[in-house]
């Protein structure tokens, strides 16, 4: 168990990623759907059309497709305050060195995905933890908002599915202005929750504070990792991005960009509600597989995120996740979420909903099994 503790969210990631019943990650490993797998058939015509075309064009399309489907129409698209990079964690990485320079303490959400802190960490920067509730009751603490030079916070949380609301966004960043003080978010999992379709961007630029934004493509579709992650600022970020982004890249691949547009398109005509039922449907299912086992419930009723948190009373979620092992099951046990308190994912599990539903319908049964004979 030791040396369990040792390792990080993305460590147990990479011991599941070769099991056929991984529900480690985040990432996006149903099928594809049949209009989906049309559009990969159409690989060899989207790369030509790629090449044929100047490389800002096809990121103007895929931007407007991607941030279109999901409401954020005052997006900055077009001005040269939106970077495209191969992941959302290497846009995290940009952000992280171009603050780092700036300032030396971030108010971040707690809990949430650990790369998040350790990246934040990695570039020397101190972190003060934002409980999840003080960010959702009101107004952050005047000593918190003078103690930082950024509040980040992810929405829908992972691996919570908590969404900041338009109204609670509205009077975060007008803290946020009034102190001088840069709101980051990251909404990686804002596909899969309408209630994060309201338009942030237009709340962030009438709000007259500093920010960043950090979009990601890759949680949504089976695309093989193929994603985009966008680092979009505001005008006057405060922050060296563009000459941080151009230390690491010039640009992201044009074949990426048009299929992120592609997919965006299709998930524009049906496929996003499709989606959305697919996920809600392997919600129910994991629910009633487990249902009526004793202490175990599920700590997060109104979420709509790919991802859910079982609570498994007093049972040890790494002697779970060792036990499940044994079955070949990978799920993530939630330690490492909580970031400034470990202890406090202890008894959690998180399981991945963006799976086929016989892989989840035959790793729940493997769970019932284990927590039943503790
Ligand atoms: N760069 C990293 N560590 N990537 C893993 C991350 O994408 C997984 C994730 O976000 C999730 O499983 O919820």
């Amino acid at each position: 168990m030791q040396e369990l503790q040792a390792i990080n969210l993305t460590e147990f990631e990479c011991l599941a990623l070769n099991s056929p019943l991984n529900l480690a990650d985040g990432h996006a490993r149903q099928a594809l759907t049949a209009s989906q797998a049309r559009i990969i058939d159409d690989l060899p015509n989207l790369f030509a059309k790629a090449a044929a075309r100047a490389p800002e064009e096809v990121e103007l399309d895929a931007c407007r497709a991607y941030l279109g489907l999901l409401g954020q129409h005052s997006h900055p698209v077009g001005e040269s305050r939106v970077f495209a990079c191969y992941s959302s964690s290497v846009a995290m990485e940009i952000f992280a060195r171009a603050l780092a320079q700036k300032g030396d303490a971030v108010a971040l959400i707690h809990p949430t995905f650990d790369n998040i802190p350790d990246i934040l960490r990695g570039v020397g920067l101190n972190l003060l933890p934002l409980e999840e509730d003080v960010l959702h009751g009101g107004d952050l603490p005047r000593a918190l908002l003078d103690a930082v030079s950024c509040v980040f916070v992810t929405t829908p949380n992972n691996p919570t599915g908590r969404v900041v609301t338009e109204e609670r966004l509205r009077a975060l960043a007008a803290q946020c202005a009034e102190h001088d003080v840069v709101l980051t978010l990251d909404t990686s999992f804002r596909g899969f929750d309408t209630r994060a379709h309201f338009d942030h961007y237009r709340v962030l630029e009438d709000s007259g504070c500093r920010w960043v934004v950090i979009e990601d493509t890759g949680k949504l579709w089976p695309t093989l990792e193929l994603k985009i992650g966008w680092l979009v600022t505001s005008a006057e970020p405060g922050l060296p991005v563009a000459k941080v982004y151009s230390d690491i890249l010039l640009g992201a691949s044009p074949l990426v960009l048009a299929l992120v547009q592609r997919f965006a398109e299709d998930a524009a005509d049906g496929g996003l509600p499709d989606l959305h039922r697919f996920i809600a449907g392997n919600r129910v299912l994991v629910r009633r597989s487990l249902a009526g086992l004793p202490d175990v419930d599920f700590p997060d009723p109104g979420s709509r995120a790919s991802v859910e948190r079982v609570r498994l009373g007093r049972r040890s979620s790494l002697e779970v996740w060792s036990a499940l092992r044994e079955h070949n099951v990978y799920m993530l046990p939630c330690q490492k979420f909580h970031w400034a308190d470990p202890s406090e994912g202890d008894h959690m599990l998180r399981v991945a909903l963006a799976r086929p539903a016989a892989s989840l319908d035959e790793a729940t049964r493997a769970l019932r099994l284990v927590l039943s004979s503790r």
